[in-house]
């Protein structure tokens, strides 16, 4: 793990991770388009092999900000519809622990970020090196909470040890941050999450969660760039050499 890496070098990583996932992009595809720093440079990679004529693709984005970028670099979009299901989505982590356990929503985009996971044929993270963790709840778990609702779950989570708190706007302290949705969100401070499983059905019977950003069992890879390092990761696989892949694993 390189957790003491400078923005630099942990952007570095970013790239080097998203130009790996470009990789694995086939002709054709209908892509989901993650959200984040890490996702930003995915798309970006995206539109210029879509300029450049090298791939035909259609995506649909998890934040109103990556539909925005996607936009801007030329990618096709579709509208959410029924039966529409991705053949990959390609999305950023805030943590990645064993069998690609994850905490996302960092930005907010939880709730778009997993119903585009869920519509998806394989979810693609891709990360710096930072956000690998032996165990989930370092990074405070965000949830998104219906307005109405917030008193009863911030006590709720509270009983549940989570400590929780509300996300403020930076750029408009003290209003507090909504999601896409115009919903609230509330970060945890569990700081270690031994039994995310248990956590997560907690959490889905608590009214006025919309969602949370524990992700179980969704990612089928990972990768994960550590300095000079890109690897793969899969539940139930050792880590594996990026270089080892031409096409998804
Ligand atoms: O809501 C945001 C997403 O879950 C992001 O994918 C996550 O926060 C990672 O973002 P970044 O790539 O900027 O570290």
């Amino acid at each position: 793990m390189a957790a003491s890496l400078n923005q630099a070098q942990t952007d570095k990583e970013k790239q080097r991770a998203a130009a790996q996932a470009l990789r694995w992009v086939s002709d054709g595809m209908l892509v989901g388009l993650g959200s984040g720093s890490t996702a930003a440079y995915f798309i970006q990679l995206l539109g210029d092999a879509l300029r450049a004529g090298q791939l035909r693709v259609q995506a649909t984005a998890t934040s109103l900000a990556s539909e925005a970028l996607a936009r801007s670099v030329g990618i096709a979009l579709v509208e959410p519809r029924r039966g529409l299901r991705f053949d990959l989505t390609v999305d950023g982590a805030d943590e990645i622990a064993p069998q690609l356990a994850l905490v996302k929503g960092g930005g907010g985009a939880l709730l778009r970020e997993k119903v585009l996971a869920t519509a998806s044929d394989y979810l693609l993270i891709i990360t710096d090196s930072s956000k690998l963790v032996p165990q989930l709840g370092r990074f405070p778990l965000p949830l998104e909470v219906v307005p109405f609702a917030l008193p009863w779950v911030l006590d709720a989570v509270a009983q549940l040890g989570g400590a929780p708190t509300v996300r403020i706007d930076q750029k408009n302290a003290p209003q507090p941050a909504l999601s896409d949705q115009g919903n609230l969100l509330v970060d945890c401070h569990f700081n270690s999450i031994p039994d995310p499983a248990g956590l997560a059905v907690q959490l889905q019977a608590i009214p006025g969660i919309v969602e949370h950003g524990l992700f179980l069992g969704l990612a089928r890879a990972a990768i994960v760039a550590q300095g000079e390092e890109l690897l793969v990761l899969r539940p139930d696989v050792e880590p594996t050499d990026a270089a080892d892949f031409t096409k998804l694993p």
